[in-house]
């Protein structure tokens, strides 16, 4: 088990703005995180900071050993892999599906008449068959449904083999068929020991999938509670970070709550 991210002491402020303050944070290689917390509780400047997107403004974050401070981001992006809408907006709408997975492995979001090696052509099939997007390859982006986006978009993330897997709202805006098969698919690669850490961005515990073993629950841009699911995952927890009376239920390795107002 390896150290993979630390957040020590870190804050974040922009334009003039405090969106992340003082939060402390420890993931190794074998953690699976879920992130939940209200709009604007600052997770997705959470996940750009651990993807070297942004630098803390105080304290330290070290993302893979790399101090944020004075890493190289060329050096650090393959090795973390972040799927989130708004980076698959960089990619131009008539790219193919194969092309848009495969120009991850050269740090680019369009396919400029390169050619690219056969070792980057053959995982990229693999990862497009893993992600059920083989009849897909020829495809553009804008042709895809929802659904096929996301799976587009997590497959982008991991082709680079990453070390640290960042996933912001991978289910958001499907319907419960497209969802039920990203969470199911996303339970089994959590479930593999030789899956990067994962740390996954949601609004609805519903959406956490099984095999999940750590949450971070963040409010006004602090880690309020963070630890093992288990104990942390609880209505009381999920109460004071959202501001409602919430009820949890499980059943089976799966989550729903109820906000009673
Ligand atoms: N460039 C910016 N300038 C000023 N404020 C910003 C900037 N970017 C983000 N913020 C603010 O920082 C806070 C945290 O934003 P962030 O997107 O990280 O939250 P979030 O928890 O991911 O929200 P959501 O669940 O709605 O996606 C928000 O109040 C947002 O308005």
């Amino acid at each position: 088990m390896v150290q993979v991210l630390k957040f020590s002491h870190a804050s974040l402020v922009r334009d003039g703005h405090s969106v992340v303050s003082d939060l402390n944070w420890d993931v190794t290689s074998d953690q699976r995180w879920i992130i939940l917390g209200a709009n604007g509780a600052g997770k997705t400047s959470l996940l750009d900071m651990a993807a070297g997107w942004d630098i803390p403004t105080s304290g330290q974050v070290t993302v893979l050993d790399e101090d944020l401070a004075t890493a190289d981001p060329e050096w650090l992006r393959p090795r973390v892999g972040y799927a989130s809408s708004s980076m698959a907006k960089r990619i131009p709408p008539t790219e193919t599906v194969s092309d848009a997975v495969i120009t991850a492995a050269y740090a680019a979001a369009e396919r400029r008449g390169e050619q690219f090696e056969d070792i980057d052509i053959r995982r990229a099939r693999r990862v497009l068959a893993e992600w059920r997007l083989e009849g897909f390859s020829d495809r553009t982006l804008v042709s895809l449904s929802e659904g096929e986006a996301k799976r587009m978009q997590i497959a982008r993330s991991i082709m680079t083999d990453p070390e640290l897997l960042l996933l912001d709202e991978p289910t958001a805006g499907l319907d419960m068929g497209s969802r039920e098969e990203i969470l199911q698919m996303l339970g089994y690669f959590a479930g593999n020991p030789s899956a990067p850490a994962i740390i996954m961005v949601t609004h609805h515990v519903e959406e956490i999938p099984r095999g999940f073993t750590h949450v971070l629950l963040m409010k006004d841009g602090t880690a309020a509670h963070a630890g093992p699911i288990d104990s942390t995952l609880t209505e009381a927890n999920l109460s004071d970070v959202f501001g409602v009376k919430i009820s949890l239920f499980t059943n089976n390795g799966r989550y729903s709550a109820q906000a009673t107002l």
